[in-house]
């Protein structure tokens, strides 16, 4: 038997794995045995979107540890998101059960708008770009919120929540919607460590879950700041102290600032690595010395 990693509450009562496998990047053809992979070592929340286009096959991966016995359905914690192009009133609903059909289950753990812009619809679906920018449209995510609330009503999805919502954004849904957003996912890591952002959260009984936690080396764009947190020589002091890498360090570090990181990876060592983070605790220094690198360092810029 895997050992699981511990969970935290949300303001629901549903409890919440606090790290996750993220899958934005995870290749068809990858993506299904990196879950399956996961599942085996002992993750048990898998975050997914509608636009990583890989539903299917996070799926499969996911069908088929409940059909060998691994796992239990209940057990798991799956993140969806509501893409810009269906963020509007009317295509929410249809879009939670797009997902649904795409993963093959019957509900979502957790349903998030993933972004508070709502996008052009172009051909096919698919989002329009302006003169190589995307083209953005003008819907206000407290309209779509009362779909988003819809899904949790009718049983899509068990909690429901939001992502890249700065502290003005989730305060209106939090005042203006009947049922409260649990989570509010967004960009964290060592470089924007979000303190202001998640002290705000957790006042209002959301939790923060930390997207690109290791600064996503992988993003199609180069990096404003290095060295990476990665290659810092700083992660690699605190880590060499423990015995530890800088991926367990910083991914620990983010724990401990009571944020749960979601790590992307689809390779079998990295994935295990990644998970082992629940037998070492970093001390008030550590804590100090990760804090002194943020920088500000956003690396998804939403000037919208
Ligand atoms: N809500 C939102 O708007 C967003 C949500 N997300 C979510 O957050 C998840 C994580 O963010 P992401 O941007 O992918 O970036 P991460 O910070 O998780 O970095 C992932 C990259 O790091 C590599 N990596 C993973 N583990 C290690 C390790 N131990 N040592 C060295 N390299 C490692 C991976 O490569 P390899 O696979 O080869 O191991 C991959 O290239 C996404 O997959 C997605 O689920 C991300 C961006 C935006
Ligand atoms: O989840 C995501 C992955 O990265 C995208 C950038 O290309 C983001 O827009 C999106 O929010």
């Amino acid at each position: 038997m895997a050992t699981l990693a511990p969970t935290t509450r949300l303001s629901n009562g549903v409890h919440i794995p606090v790290i996750g496998l993220g899958t934005w990047q995870a290749a068809p053809g990858e993506v299904q045995r990196a879950v399956a992979h996961a599942i085996d070592v002992g993750y048990r929340h898998i975050d997914c979107a509608a636009y990583y286009r890989n539903e299917a096959e996070v799926g499969a991966a996911i069908r088929r540890k409940v059909d060998d016995g691994v796992v239990r359905r209940e057990e798991l914690f799956v993140t969806s998101k509501l893409w810009g192009t269906d963020h509007r009133p009317d295509r929410v609903l249809a879009a939670c059960a797009t997902s649904l059909r795409n993963f093959g289950l019957d509900y979502l753990d957790l349903y998030l708008v993933h972004s508070p812009m709502a996008l052009k619809v172009g051909q096919e679906g698919s989002d329009v770009e302006v003169e190589g920018a995307t083209a953005f449209d003008d819907v206000d995510f407290l309209e779509t919120w009362r779909s988003v609330e819809l899904c949790a009503e009718r049983g899509l999805a068990r909690s429901v929540g939001v992502s890249n919502f700065n502290s003005r954004q989730l305060d209106r849904v939090l005042e203006d919607g009947a049922v409260p957003p649990v989570v509010n996912q967004v960009e964290c890591h060592a470089h924007l460590n979000q303190k202001r952002l998640t002290a705000f959260c957790a006042d209002r009984g959301v939790l923060v879950t930390a997207y690109s936690p290791l600064a996503s080396p992988a993003r199609p764009w180069a990096a404003p700041a290095d060295p990476l947190p990665l290659r810092d020589p700083r992660v690699a002091a605190v880590a060499a102290r423990h015995g530890r890498t800088p991926a367990q360090v910083l991914l620990r570090y983010l724990i401990q600032l009571g944020t749960v990181p979601i790590p992307k990876s689809v390779s079998a060592s990295r994935i295990r690595e990644n998970f082992r983070i629940f037998d070492f605790q970093l001390s008030a220094a550590d804590v100090a010395a990760l804090d002194g690198l943020d920088c500000d360092g956003r690396l998804f810029v939403f000037p919208e």
